[in-house]
């Protein structure tokens, strides 16, 4: 038998029959149970939904109707045994003044899985529900949903409709009197009471639906209380400070934590309105969804992510949007165009306010600059605006501590340096601090770019520095000191040969170090490569060598020995030694002394120490050690004498 290339295209062989598809219902069930619904609590959720929109669309169809003389009423009928001993579980019953159903709707609605007479309708964009699978929540916690309803439709009928989770149903129209509008029952399954709970019915009630625009009620026994509030940024409509205090307040009882300040937002992209808390702790990057989202005034979410800008994190809203749209599980919103212009907004809003703030509540801003101050540094990259009013006011870590930008333009003349690590800004600290030099300490994200941003807004000059353009500012010696320290240098240069490295003399703070290791980013760079190079295996180790063959030649790293340390000044003095008073081994206590100095200095500035400068640092250690239990100097046959491993034992 040959098979045709293109199926879809080929006439329909002789004897073939149409089919329909059939649905398992329970599968269906089981699949929104496990995957798409966060569980059984999402019910009351659902039914109330069906209620809203049942209301929304009996608006447009019902003139002298509007949305606030709908309501939607749960009620709870408890549990009982009959006289026969038959057991009669709890029904939670959910009713509301909406559109109803005529028949034929109900059997092309209700009965048909993912069919919705919200889709495609004119109105579509109002109703929260869109895919016709909503009441089959129902199954979650009952064995039948039974819905009776009666259309606003001039001349319907009441009807009933028996759902079952085997998949079947019944429909019989009523011969009762009942005003248009549907309820729908669920008689609890057994091993679903506790979603069956007053309390817990109530509870969820209260926070799917509490903001909506007409009474809710929640009915049991003889209570029946109505469980709307009005949002909170209906009631506190603006950024005065006593509606501030009353969001903070109204705050603390409805999310059980206090924020360090609160103000509205809006966004007209989204219909979105609402309240954003200042957090009262520096919060992670990565934490932007914890908001509390209302879709159409019913909660959407209390963990909603997308709808703030990413340097936004530090706070937290409460919204409504009435222009979003939500996912199918409808516990997070939609990531669509609608929802970028309203991120763009929000964002905007936001911002809006922090340059109120900026202008004429400078003691807010610095608040929240205080605790957010990464945030507010990632909206000052981004806006040139809100870098021009608050960057002076950001803090920055420096050689003189936390400052804030406009001290630090203050103390350095608007000539702002920042080390780029925070390896270079350790080696770097000590003396810059010493000469009463202000470098920032750029390592953490953003920092760097929005330092190097300033100018454009700015009258301020950036650079980027490391120890060794530190140790290019150092004073020159005179040429009397010059001469003093020849021989140091002969001897120095001698000694740090085989390490790479040059040796300097010249007079810096602070005078309580002897020497500094400076080595500029491309030298850096080298020596990472070498250290690395022990480490590394050979194939890793020849990768390595290509990495370093490519780089420009730079200036290796220096010692800079300081003639403003009296330990430099003596061994300047011992290598001037004359040869006929034991001058040889004089110097050769003068290398062992820099070769320590070489070491300590590395240590000093956080540098990994290599194979070589350990065995060095070993070496010469023991080396003086020796000779001052001996009594004598080190090393023996003049500048240069031996090297780190065969000196020692020479004559004193
Ligand atoms: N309380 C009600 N009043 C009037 N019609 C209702 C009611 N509840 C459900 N319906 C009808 O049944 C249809 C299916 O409802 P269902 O909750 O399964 O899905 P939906 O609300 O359309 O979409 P979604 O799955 O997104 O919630 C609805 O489109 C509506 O026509």
């Amino acid at each position: 038998m040959s098979v045709p290339a293109d199926p879809a295209n080929a006439a329909e062989p002789a004897g073939s029959s149409d089919h329909r598809f059939q649905v398992d219902l329970r599968g269906v069930i089981e699949l929104l149970s496990e995957h798409l619904y966060s569980g059984p609590r999402v019910v009351v959720r659902e039914l109330l939904q069906n209620g809203v929109d049942a209301l929304t669309a009996r608006t447009a169809k019902d003139e002298g109707f509007d949305l606030s003389d709908g309501r939607v009423t749960l009620e709870l009928l408890p549990g009982r045994t009959t006289e026969d001993g038959t057991q009669h579980p709890p029904t939670l019953s959910v009713r509301d003044n909406g559109v109803g159903l005529t028949e034929p709707e109900v059997h092309e609605f209700l009965a048909k899985i993912g069919r919705s007479a919200k889709r495609g309708d004119l109105q579509e964009d109002s109703f929260i529900g869109r895919f016709g699978i909503g009441l089959l929540a129902g199954f979650l916690v009952a064995e039948e949903i039974v819905a009776v309803t009666r259309s606003v439709m001039p001349g319907s009928q009441p009807v009933e409709w028996r759902g079952r989770a085997d998949g079947t149903y019944t429909v019989r129209t009523l011969n009762v009197d009942l005003a248009p509008g549907t309820q729908v029952f669920l008689r609890a399954r057994e091993d679903r009471l506790e979603h069956f709970e007053p309390e817990v019915v109530k509870k969820r009630a209260a926070s799917y639906g509490s903001l909506l625009p007409f009474p809710v009620t929640f009915k049991h026994g003889a209570a029946d209380e109505l469980l709307n509030e009005t949002p909170p940024w209906e009631r506190f409509p603006t950024d005065s400070p006593a509606d501030r205090e009353g969001l903070l307040e109204w705050a603390e009882g409805a999310l059980g934590k206090s924020f360090l300040d609160a103000f509205p937002v809006k966004s007209d992209a989204g219909k979105v309105r609402g309240v954003a808390l200042v957090r009262p702790e520096s919060t992670v990057r990565s934490r932007t969804g914890d908001h509390r989202v209302y879709l159409k005034r019913m909660l959407l979410s209390e963990k909603a992510d997308g709808l703030l800008p990413d340097w936004a994190f530090f706070v937290t809203c409460v919204l409504n949007a009435d222009g979003l749209h939500p996912t199918a599980s409808r516990e997070e919103l939609r990531d669509d165009e609608d929802l970028a212009a309203a991120r763009e907004e929000l964002g905007m809003s936001l911002r809006r306010t922090l340059l109120r703030w900026a202008a004429k509540d400078r003691d807010r801003l610095h608040r929240l600059i205080d605790v957010h101050y990464r945030a507010v540094k990632r909206l000052a990259v981004e806006d040139e605006e809100f870098r021009k009013l608050a960057a002076d006011w950001l803090p920055f870590e420096t050689t003189a501590g936390r400052l804030r930008l406009e001290e630090i333009r203050k103390r350095s003349d608007d000539r702002l340096r920042f080390a780029a690590t925070m390896d270079q800004f350790r080696q770097l600290a000590p003396v810059a601090s010493a000469q009463g030099m202000v470098v920032i300490n750029a390592c953490y994200t953003d920092e760097q770019e929005l330092l190097e941003s300033l100018p454009d807004t700015l009258p301020v000059t950036t650079e980027k520095v490391t120890a060794a353009d530190l140790s290019e500012e150092f004073s020159e010696l005179d040429d009397d000191a010059w001469d003093a320290a020849a021989d140091l240098l002969n001897v120095a240069a001698d000694a740090l040969a085989p390490l790479d490295c040059t040796p300097d003399v010249r007079r810096f703070d602070p005078q309580t170090l002897p020497a500094l290791y400076a080595i500029g980013a491309e030298a850096q760079f080298l020596r990472d490569v070498e250290r690395s190079k022990e480490q590394a295996d050979d194939l890793w180790g020849s990768v390595l060598d290509d990495m370093a063959a490519g780089r420009p030649q730079v200036d290796g790293p220096r010692l800079c020995l300081n003639w403003a340390h009296p330990l430099v000044r003596n061994l300047a003095a011992t290598a001037a030694t004359p040869d006929e008073k034991g001058g040889a081994v004089a110097r050769g206590t003068v290398r062992t002394a820099v070769e320590l100095l070489y070491v300590q200095s590395l240590m000093l500035g956080h540098y990994p120490l290599g194979e070589a400068e350990f065995e060095l640092f070993g070496d010469s250690l023991l080396g003086l050690i020796a000779a001052a239990v001996e009594g004598r100097g080190v090393g023996g046959n003049g500048p240069g004498a031996g090297s780190s491993s065969d000196r020692g034992g020479a004559d004193g």
